[in-house]
């Protein structure tokens, strides 16, 4: 399956140092996981962290979740060696952090080969420069980063986001124009189910796949908001139906709810409805 036709609704980080949450996840209703060299693991451990994760990884038990692995940068003592042991590991993609230019992602492909690529969107160079880093033929998701982007930014951290928008917007439209999957930043305060409801609304409005999670705790909260509601998935249904028939009539436009329903909102509606079908069928793996 590739990253666009997957569901990516909750995309849990887990420290790659911590065999308890590695094991744990086996369990976790995630559509994927995000195994991490990086800001998880204290430098004391970043070695042994490597080892930790290639037999967590080897042991499997993860089934259809997405397995990506978050290596720490090239320009680090850790991140040459990561890339070539990430390669080997079985996972489905390597997530490079603070992806600048897409010559970034030249580097790492060269040590991985034909991996996919993921990249770390969080600094200003790479909100810049997004559209040239998602067209990288070997790119397949863009992950957002918004503590380092807001540490960069010199931003505050505020409810409505505002500060962040430009960025979020350039990178949603970036990888939309590239046709490859984009997920939303974290949501620090785990404890607060209001906030990130609310954060994973606003998400999914602006066009995320899905939400990168810090804690299980946040898994059900993000799987809700960027599934399709039963609301939609009706008002999909009867807007085929609806459309169907007008069209074997010789018409090209139906009206359901008071509002036009066109074949734009017709292939909108289907995947819609292949969506909740690819959530299903995770479900059932
Ligand atoms: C935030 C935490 C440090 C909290 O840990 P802890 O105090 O252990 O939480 P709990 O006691 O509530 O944990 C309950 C059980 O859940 C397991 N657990 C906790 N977190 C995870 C996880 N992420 N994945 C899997 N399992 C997890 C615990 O092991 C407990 O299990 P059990 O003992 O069996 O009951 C901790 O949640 C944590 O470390 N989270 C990850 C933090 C992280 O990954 N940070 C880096 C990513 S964020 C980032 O870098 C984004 C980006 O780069 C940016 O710039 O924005
Ligand atoms: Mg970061």
């Amino acid at each position: 399956m590739s990253s666009l036709s997957r569901p990516l609704r909750s995309v849990l980080y887990i420290p790659g140092s911590k065999p308890r949450a590695l094991d744990k996840a086996r369990g976790l209703p995630v559509d994927a996981i995000i195994f991490d060299l990086e800001d998880a693991v204290t430098v004391e451990e970043k070695r042994a962290a490597r080892d930790t994760l290639a037999e967590a990884l080897a042991q499997g038990g993860y089934g259809a979740r997405m397995k990506i692995i978050r290596i720490n940068g090239l320009d680090t003592e850790w991140g040459a060696q990561d890339a070539e042991a990430a390669a080997g590991m079985g996972a489905d993609a390597i997530l490079l952090p603070k992806v600048g230019a897409p010559g970034d992602l030249d580097a790492l492909a060269a040590l991985t080969g034909d991996m996919p690529l993921w990249a770390m969107m969080e600094t200003p160079a790479g909100m810049l420069n997004a559209a040239a880093i998602a067209a990288h033929p070997k790119l397949q998701g863009m992950v957002m980063g918004t503590n380092d982007l807001a540490k960069e930014l010199q931003v505050r951290a505020r409810p409505d986001r505002l500060p962040m928008m430009t960025g979020l917007g350039l990178c949603v439209l970036a990888a939309k124009a590239h046709g490859i999957a984009i997920v939303d930043g974290v949501y620090n305060a785990f404890k607060d189910e209001e906030g990130l409801a609310a954060e994973c609304e606003q998400g999914r409005d602006m066009g995320f796949d899905g939400k990168t999670l810090i804690h299980p705790a946040q898994i059900d909260v993000a799987n809700t908001a960027f599934s399709p509601s039963d609301a939609e998935v009706d008002l999909a249904r009867r807007q085929i139906a609806a459309f169907d028939e007008v069209m074997a009539t010789g018409q090209g436009v139906a009206v359901v709810d008071g509002r036009i329903v066109e074949n734009l909102h017709v292939a909108t509606a289907r995947e819609t409805l292949a969506k909740v079908e690819a959530i299903n069928a995770l479900k059932t793996e």
